[in-house]
């Protein structure tokens, strides 16, 4: 197997401790100083120094805490820590590409990428810079998807390990291709999916009775278990029909490979898969599932929280959904990358700008009463850019950015995680800095097996870039655990024994057929409600409307009548002020008349005595009264 082989480095004549951080050099091969050298004492190199040998094999499994949930009692399951010393894999995928250039060499026994550039070059003298990258397995660009899954993943599945796969490299480097594939060339998920449906094929467990719920492992009462079966269908509707392409895909893979089906009549097992992309340090969940009022299919973008506790790790309110077969698992996984975010870049047309994590889970039910979990999370990273280069600007820098910043915090924890041993303390691994360490603090802190797949695009143009990866690579790749790996975590049930127990009488299939009936009938009641909400929404709009036009008519009225009465009151108004006005015009004119005989009577007083007398007599003030008379 290659994941077993120690690598062979090529030694090196005489080497110097001063080289000892240099990454392309393994850890276990790099040269420290004599202990027992005093100062001034002549440098020795001590080339023996002696490191236990890389090893993917686990001891029998003890159980190392307990914890009660539910009734249940829980456990974790760990390899033997006392004699193991485990560490990431780290592969190395090179892509296919025209002109690939010749500054990349691969050893002979596919373990040493061997980097050369020229640093210095006369007409007479061409100087290269050698470095030399070690690896678990290198796969050059005429290995396959098959190759990959079977050496990477298929005996991790087959174990039934608590493990992280990720790829990482420069954008545009087959990271995506390398997990998902294309319609024909199956990736590792599709591959990894059709290998865990094949293996518990006889032990599927069809109702959602257990569940990893802030992580720990739920027994599920009926009707809990009834709303998972909702959220799966509801989901499940919204997915697209991937039929044709998981048939065309399956044929591949079982072309492939040849994957054993476990017999065991001791045995249930449950699958849950979740899908979250970090996107600018922010964590979404792509299987959430979207409100009615929503479009259909549009996501619901809602920060979600990672909350997490020395390596046992959840993120606060995630989807996740119940599977029982690969393609609902693929239907799902396919939804989830139709909602995550891509977009097309000077490097690669449809590049992931996120961090992408799609967790399998599995949840063995074995009828001693023990439960184990063992947990997959296949993580897309996106790809690491030279913003300089690519000219990126906007959006898309903002994104380059917080990516580039994620990427750097993982290198700083793989850098921490391989010096922590000696200073036994996991404090120090800043794996809180950003979203995806916090996410991966399980892998990071040696608690669960990690298997990085380091994919590269062999050009003279990504060379400055590659380095970069490829020493990123080296620093995972010289990371010795100490610490035990948690295998599996487990949970005694004895309510889901007695559950299981009625599940596989006779009547079983009766129940399971109910319990379908019961969930298309929770829809339509549901899909009921939503239309009776929704026609009760209607109508109270149409009443609203007639409401308000019925209104609008009588305001209308009642304006129009104040209009009318107003105008009748003005023109009264106006008529009395006209006739007053008339009537006051009537006195003035008398007055100015009578004003005007008077003025005349004065200006001819003598023209008529009698008349004046007479006159005077009207107009005297005084009246002589006669007191004879
Ligand atoms: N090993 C390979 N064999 C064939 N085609 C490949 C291989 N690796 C990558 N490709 C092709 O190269 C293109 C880019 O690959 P992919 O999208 O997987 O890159 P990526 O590393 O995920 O990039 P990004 O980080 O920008 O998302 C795709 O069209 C893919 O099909």
């Amino acid at each position: 197997m290659a994941s077993k082989e120690v690598p062979e480095v090529p030694q090196r004549e005489m080497r110097s401790f001063l080289m000892a951080r240099d990454p392309s050099i393994d850890r276990r091969f790099r040269p420290r100083p004599n202990k027992k050298m005093r100062l001034f004492d002549h440098i020795q190199e001590s080339e023996e120094e002696s490191f236990s040998e890389y090893s993917d094999t686990e001891s029998e499994h003890k159980y190392r805490s307990s914890e009660a949930t539910d009734g249940a009692s829980c456990a974790t399951s760990v390899a033997d820590s006392s004699s193991v010393e485990t560490g990431p894999q780290v592969f190395l995928r090179l892509r296919p590409v025209k002109d690939a250039s010749k500054a990349y060499i691969v050893s002979e026994d596919s373990n040493v990428l061997i980097t050369s550039c020229k640093v210095d070059s006369t007409s007479n003298n061409v100087n290269r810079m050698e470095k030399h990258f070690g690896f678990t397995s290198i796969f050059d660009s005429n290995v396959g998807q098959r190759d990959i899954y079977d050496t990477c993943v298929g005996p991790k599945i087959m174990e039934e390990e608590c493990v992280t796969i990720m790829t990482y490299g420069t954008s545009g480097s087959g990271k995506t291709y390398t997990l998902l594939g294309d319609d024909v060339r199956a990736g590792i998920i599709p591959r990894a999916l059709e290998n865990i449906f094949t293996i518990y094929k006889d032990t599927i467990f069809r109702s959602p009775k257990l569940k990893l719920i802030n992580g720990c492992i739920v027994f599920l009462q009926d009707d809990a278990s009834l709303k998972e079966l909702q959220i799966r269908k509801k989901l499940l509707d919204l997915c697209p029909d991937i039929s044709a392409h998981h048939q065309r895909l399956k044929q591949v893979i079982d072309g492939d490979h040849t994957f054993e089906t476990k017999t065991s009549t001791d045995v249930s097992v449950l699958v849950w898969v979740s899908f979250v992309e970090i996107y600018n340090e922010l964590v979404y969940d792509l299987l959430a599932i979207p409100s009615k009022q929503d479009k259909l299919g549009e996501v619901p973008r809602k920060n979600l929280k990672i909350v997490g506790n020395k390596g046992q790790v959840f993120i606060k309110g995630l989807t996740s959904v119940f599977v029982t077969s690969s393609v609902e698992a693929l239907q799902l996984l396919r939804l989830g990358q139709q909602r995550s975010t891509y977009a097309s870049t000077s490097v690669n047309a449809n590049s992931s700008r996120s961090h992408c994590v799609f967790t399998v889970d599995i949840l063995k039910y074995n009828r001693s009463g023990i439960t184990t979990q063992s947990s997959y999370k296949f993580c897309d990273l996106a790809g690491s850019e030279r913003v300089n280069n690519t000219g990126t600007s906007g959006l898309r820098l903002k994104e380059a950015k917080n990516i580039n910043t994620s990427l750097m915090v993982l290198g700083r924890c793989l850098d921490a995680a391989s010096t922590v041993q000696k200073k036994k303390n996991a404090d120090i691994i800043p794996y809180r800095d950003s979203k995806l360490t916090m996410l991966l603090q399980a892998a990071l802190l040696g608690k669960e097996k990690l298997a990085m797949i380091v994919t590269v695009t062999p050009l003279d143009k990504y060379y400055e870039e590659n380095l970069n990866v490829l020493n990123f690579a080296s620093i995972a790749k010289n990371i010795i655990f100490k610490e035990a790996v948690i295998k599996q975590h487990r949970v005694s049930y004895c309510g889901f024994m007695e559950f299981s127990k009625m599940s596989n009488f006779e009547g079983g299939d009766y129940i399971k057929e109910l319990e379908n009936d019961n969930v298309l009938l929770r829809c339509e009641i549901e899909q009921l409600k939503y239309d009776h909400v929704l026609q009760m929404q209607l109508l109270e709009e149409k009443l609203r409307r007639e409401l308000t036009s019925t209104y609008q008519e009588i305001i209308q009225n009642n304006k129009k009548q104040h209009e009318d009465e107003c105008e009748k009151k003005l023109l009264i108004a106006q008529r009395e002020a006209d006739f007053m006005l008339s009537s006051q015009k009537r006195r003035y004119e008398e007055q100015i008349e009578d004003l005007k005989d008077e003025i005349e009577e004065l200006k001819n007083p003598t023209s008529d005595t009698d008349s004046s007398d007479d006159a005077n007599d009207s107009k005297s003030p005084i009246e002589i009264i006669d007191d004879d008379e």
